[in-house]
């Protein structure tokens, strides 16, 4: 089952933790976690969530198989015969909110969060963090690089520099969300079915006695598909007049040269000559194909030296994320069922930005009547939110910075996804995640998603959820104050 992930694709904490809860009889104690990032990356001022799909399958089929348990009767641990049985039929019975792939999301705000028993949370959060950090990370990646391409084309190319199968192959699928138009990985393109798209590598060339033979073939090969490589000798002197040659021969079979791709040198300086030199052999409709080592930085700098490029071949740095390896998701305890009912928890640290934020919630969206955001809102799962009346938001850190708001829709983020273990949520298509995302950035003024210095755009909280922490977090000062005889 292609789909399939092991149970025990978690930290070996997740499983002690669930015996010593076994042990101490609170295993099936219901409980609430939010998983959510703390910084943005790349210094860009959003991230796109991704990662939810693969989630999705995981929790569906989420069972602790007979080799499994045999593996873990391996352990030192020594557990309990009573817990194999608990895990022979574990199943996930919980709920999960989430938000779905594709929204523009930022810190502490909940991009998942999870309810039910304590040992089916614990197991989950590994594999939960593991899949939509990363591929929220990609996608965020991939969004910056699609936002200065502007309408150009991009492919994805990432596949032999990525961190292995599963990051090339889910990692093309979060590029893709992100506004990507093809990868060159064509089992993602089988998985999803995302376009794929590709040119050759310079083993073509070397493989004949000479460029213009290779060319030649491989015309012969894709005369309605051919790009052609031109940087393998000397990019202006061999490889555009012998890619025009091989143009002009298909102009006469009534076909058109596709593209040409340069892979190294001045690639502002060479695609300008490129240009040039194809119009002036009337080959005004082939493409010109920038790939090496490019990202949003490159790419943007390029086009601001008029470089005549029509579509971009990006790989390394987006399919690894090169400059930021991990989003740094959390997914921390925010509630606890206890005498039937939801009670607050926190986890304070000395960093202000660590402390958590208590309490199962729910995200708003505040759009203008133009459907621009003014700010996200969190509240408490049961507040209700009067569109009718102005509505004031307040920064959670600068309680002085408030802002009045007539006139808005709140649009709620978070989706349920399971409920008491049953998927209800239907799977959008790959399309519909693309176009989603699409019209959740034109939600956003361009100041908020430019690549460099973007302006921050403010999560609020509601009165209620934030008395509700600050009372929390009196709380736990005064029970250390008591513990220590200073109350
Ligand atoms: N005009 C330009 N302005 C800014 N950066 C450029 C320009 N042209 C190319 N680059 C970038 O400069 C880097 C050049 O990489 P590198 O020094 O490895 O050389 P290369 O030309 O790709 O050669 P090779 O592939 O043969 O090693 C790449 O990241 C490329 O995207
Ligand atoms: O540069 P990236 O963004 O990672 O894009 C993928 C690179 O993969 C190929 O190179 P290849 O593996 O042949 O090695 P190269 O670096 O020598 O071009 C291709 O020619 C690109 O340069
Ligand atoms: O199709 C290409 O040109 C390609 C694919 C993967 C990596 N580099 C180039």
């Amino acid at each position: 089952m292609d789909n399939y992930i092991s149970a025990l694709h978690t930290d070996k904490y997740q499983i002690t933790m669930m015996y010593a809860h076994f042990k101490n009889g609170s295993h099936l104690n219901w409980r609430a976690f939010d998983l959510y990032f703390r910084n943005l990356p790349f210094g860009n001022g959003y991230v796109v969530a991704a990662g939810l799909e693969r989630a999705i399958k995981y929790l569906e089929n989420l069972h602790f198989s007979k080799e499994d348990i045999a593996y873990l009767k391996t352990l030192d641990e020594n557990f309990d015969p009573a817990f194999y049985d608990l895990l022979r039929n574990f199943r996930f019975t919980g709920n999960i909110y989430a938000l779905p792939e594709g929204t523009i999301t930022f810190p502490g705000v909940p991009m998942l969060r999870a309810e039910g028993p304590i040992m089916e949370l614990q197991l989950i959060e590994t594999a939960l963090l593991n899949f939509i950090g990363f591929q929220s990370l990609i996608a965020t990646k991939a969004a910056r690089i699609r936002h200065v391409a502007q309408s150009d084309q991009l492919m994805e190319f990432g596949t032999r520099r990525a961190q292995e199968k599963d990051a090339a192959v889910w990692g093309a699928r979060a590029t893709y969300i992100a506004g990507f138009d093809s990868t060159s990985n064509t089992l993602a393109g089988k998985k999803f079915g995302i376009p794929t798209s590709g040119t050759h590598a310079h083993a073509w060339i070397q493989d004949f006695p000479s460029e213009l033979d290779a060319f030649r073939a491989y015309a012969k090969a894709f005369p309605d598909q051919c790009v052609l490589l031109v940087d393998t000798y000397d990019t202006l002197r061999s490889g555009l007049p012998n890619a025009i040659k091989v143009g002009l021969e298909l102009e006469e079979q009534g076909k058109t040269l596709k593209g040409i791709r340069i892979d190294s040198g001045d690639l502002a300086y060479l695609s300008k000559q490129a240009r040039k030199m194809l119009d002036n052999a009337g080959l005004t409709e082939t493409k010109i194909i920038a790939s090496s080592d490019l990202d949003e930085f490159t790419i943007l700098n390029l086009k601001s030296q008029n470089a005549k490029v029509d579509s971009w071949g990006v790989g390394t740095k987006v399919i690894t994320a090169h400059d930021k390896p991990a989003l740094g998701a959390v997914y921390k305890m925010v509630s606890r069922y206890e005498n039937r009912k939801w009670e607050p928890t926190i986890k304070i640290s000395s960093n202000p930005a660590k402390v958590t934020t208590p309490e199962r919630k729910n995200v708003y969206r505040i759009l203008d009547q133009k459907n621009k955001a003014h700010g996200d809102l969190l509240t408490l799962v049961d507040e209700e939110i009067d569109e009718s009346k102005p509505l004031t938001l307040f920064h959670p850190v600068h309680t002085f910075r408030r802002k009045k708001i007539k006139g808005f829709k709140a649009v709620p983020l978070l989706k349920n996804i399971f409920q008491n273990g049953k998927l209800v949520y239907q799977l959008p298509s790959l399309d519909e995640i693309r176009s989603y995302h699409r019209e959740q950035l034109s939600q956003f003024w361009e100041e908020y998603l430019r690549i460099l210095n973007p302006e921050e755009y403010h999560v609020n909280m509601s009165d209620k959820l934030w008395k509700t922490k600050r009372d929390m977090i009196q709380k736990v000062y005064q029970m250390i104050k008591m513990e220590n005889g200073e109350a």
